[in-house]
């Protein structure tokens, strides 16, 4: 089976890594540099047990015909517009984007399969061709559009080492990912500290529980305390890594703030609900995003 992934950041060359070899797969990256290093020295997976090399095909994107069964976009939410016009019409589509701001871009593809994912690993690209895997967790899938045949054959054909998890239902899978994503990302990019300390630190915890109080509250959860113990089991998890928010504002890089707290935010003042903790996470992380220069 044919597999394209777009983006060939932290996220896009953990799923070449361990996909390579199952499939047959192409990584389409930004630049023609990229790519001729990849196919150079193949992908080189850091992890535990020592370093692997997958000898991954590359591409620039939009230099050649895209033909594959299935094409995973891995670029960050802000980055989707730049792609979606290169995104092939047949084969389905599988977006691994956190938030929920991007299902409006979603209906408007003229595809007929549709999938969304929730990424649940931690993962850093050290070098245009090197990723770490720095905490392993499950890739839930959902159908947002179509059948889910492929998606159900892609998940049975990767092993217990990437294991890939089918979800009944697209929205409550993206909520839930949300929720860990409103919590974790700005408390660990405000903090300063690793996904793992908002757990070990008890008064870290305290806040942790109190942000999740409001996003669970404008996302309707009627199983908060399920939902809260998985964001925790997240932050263990990853317990290694440095969220993305965090890893964007050290590397003075756009966060994706408004695909997260903006949309609850909206969600928010959509239903006049009051949420200022995260309102005043918001209102940190976009000062820190950019100096603060963008417009309010
Ligand atoms: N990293 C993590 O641990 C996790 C990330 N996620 C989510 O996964 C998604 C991807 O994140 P992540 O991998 O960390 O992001 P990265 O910034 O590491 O990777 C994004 C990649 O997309 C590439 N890109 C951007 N625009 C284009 C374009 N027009 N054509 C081709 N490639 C393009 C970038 O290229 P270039 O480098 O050349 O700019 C970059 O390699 C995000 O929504 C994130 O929130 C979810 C869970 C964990
Ligand atoms: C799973 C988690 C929290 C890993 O850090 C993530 O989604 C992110 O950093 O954006």
């Amino acid at each position: 089976m044919k597999i394209g992934i777009v983006g060939a950041g932290s996220i896009g060359l953990l799923f070449a890594a361990y996909m390579n070899g199952l499939f047959d797969v192409t990584v389409y990256t930004r630049t023609i540099g990229q790519a001729e290093r990849i196919n150079r020295n193949g992908v080189r997976l850091v992890k535990g047990a020592g370093p692997l090399t997958a000898n991954v095909r590359a591409k620039a994107l939009g230099t050649g015909p895209m033909d594959n069964d299935l094409t995973i976009i891995a670029v960050k939410q802000y980055q989707l517009e730049s792609v979606l016009s290169h995104l092939p019409a047949k084969g389905a589509l599988l977006f691994l984007q956190n938030g929920m701001g991007h299902l409006r871009l979603l209906e408007q593809l003229n595809v007929e399969a549709i999938y969304v994912g929730s990424v649940e690993h931690g993962a850093l690209r050290e070098t245009p061709d090197t990723v770490s895997h720095n905490g392993a967790g499950l890739t839930r899938v959902a159908v947002f559009r179509g059948s889910p045949d492929l998606l159900e054959k892609v998940a049975s054909l990767l092993s217990d080492t990437f294991p890939m998890k089918l979800e009944p239902d697209f929205y409550e899978m993206l909520a839930g990912k949300l929720a860990a994503n409103a919590v974790i990302n700005p408390l660990t990019a405000i903090l300063g500290v690793r996904n793992g300390e908002l757990v070990e630190n008890p008064r870290y915890e305290k806040l942790l529980e109190k942000v999740f109080e409001e996003a669970a509250a404008i996302l309707g959860f009627k199983d908060p305390q399920d939902r809260l113990a998985n964001v925790k089991r997240i932050c263990r998890n990853t317990s290694e890594n440095r969220s993305s928010m965090l890893k964007d504002l050290d590397a003075g890089r756009p966060t994706e703030v408004d695909a997260i707290l903006g949309y609850l935010l909206d969600e928010a003042d959509d239903r006049e609900m009051a949420a200022p903790l995260l309102r005043a996470f918001y209102e940190m992380i976009k000062g820190k995003d950019s100096n603060g220069r963008e417009s309010c």
